[in-house]
């Protein structure tokens, strides 16, 4: 009869033994169904989901009570990870149910459906990844920086570390976009990105693309200091940088203009008024002469 259900199903004994499997369901454990039969099925769970469900089975044979031993059972559905035959993983949703109706001597059976969860996983990943990244620079997108500012935040007050932002804006990129093109401009974009990204001190550490021409760089756990040699980094990187590769003239140059500001102990309230900070830093910047960096008091 399982055979015919267009779900991927197995029907084990009490002691977790394979009685029945169809052939969706022994595609994803990845042997055949005559394999299988006879096999104890957590052989094929990936850990830390086979001690799992070997405790649940303890628990459940060890139940005195008929009542609770039929609705431990009611168990799912849960992502598990299938060690199949091959030694490949492969990620699925499992419901495991008792049904206490169908018996084999005095023992009841039960029925596992699953879902394959491989692709859903893909494409959640895949879009999520989406949802986080600046399409035309590759880096974190002003929703990312949002978020991991917030719980860099919390991580500084809770531990009572320094949390430092760079907010960084190029100089006069209307004019580049004016003279080169605005696909020129894109370029620059992307350079500018590489840039950042390869200046990061840590893995803890994020450069984001805080809209149009404006980036910004978290650093948590670093003081004023490290923030400033950072800021220095870029811009040597940021005035060497060269464009003759997209076709633009050799002395063609860019530079950037750079606010920090750094929460030390407690000076600024939340993480919007950190930002607050760096960005009149980043304005006094721009309004003494462009190519600086200006640290907030
Ligand atoms: N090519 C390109 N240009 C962009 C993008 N986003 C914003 N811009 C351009 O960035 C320029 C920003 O101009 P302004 O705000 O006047 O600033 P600016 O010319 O850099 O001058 P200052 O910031 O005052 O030094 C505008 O010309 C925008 O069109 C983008 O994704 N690609």
């Amino acid at each position: 009869m399982i055979t015919a259900i267009s779900e991927a199903i197995f029907v084990i004994n009490s002691a977790g033994v394979i009685e029945m499997i169809n052939p969706l369901g022994a595609k994803l454990f990845g042997a055949p169904a005559e394999m299988l039969i006879g096999q104890t099925w957590t052989d094929y769970l990936q850990s830390p989901f086979k001690d799992e469900y070997q405790s649940l089975f303890a628990l459940w044979n060890s139940a005195s009570d008929e009542a609770n031993k039929v609705t431990q059972f009611n168990h799912g559905p849960k992502e598990i990870i299938i060690n199949r035959a091959d030694s490949t993983l492969l990620e699925a949703d499992l419901s495991l149910s008792c049904l206490p109706s169908i018996q084999i001597g005095s023992e009841p059976l039960f029925i596992g459906i699953m879902h394959n969860l491989t692709t859903h996983k893909a494409e959640y990943n895949k879009l999520r990844h989406l949802a986080h990244t600046d399409k035309l620079t590759g880096l974190a997108n002003r929703h990312a920086f949002d978020d991991a500012l917030q719980t860099n935040w919390n991580d500084s007050i809770n531990h009572d570390q320094p949390l430092c932002l760079i907010i960084i804006d190029v100089d006069y990129f209307k004019i580049f976009n004016d003279q080169f093109g605005h696909v020129n401009g894109d370029k620059c974009l992307q350079k500018i990105a590489q840039v950042l990204a390869e200046v990061l001190p840590s893995n803890n550490a994020m450069a984001a693309r805080y809209g149009g021409e404006e980036f910004v760089v978290i650093l948590p756990n670093s003081n004023p200091l490290t923030a400033e040699y950072i800021a220095k980094n870029i811009q040597n990187r940021i005035n060497q940088l060269t464009f003759t590769d997209i076709g633009l003239p050799a002395q063609t140059k860019i530079s950037v203009s750079q606010g920090i500001a750094c929460e030390r102990s407690g000076q600024y309230r939340t993480p919007t008024a950190l930002v607050c900070a760096a960005d009149t830093a980043l304005y006094r910047a721009k309004s003494t002469g462009r190519n600086r960096i200006n640290m907030s008091s």
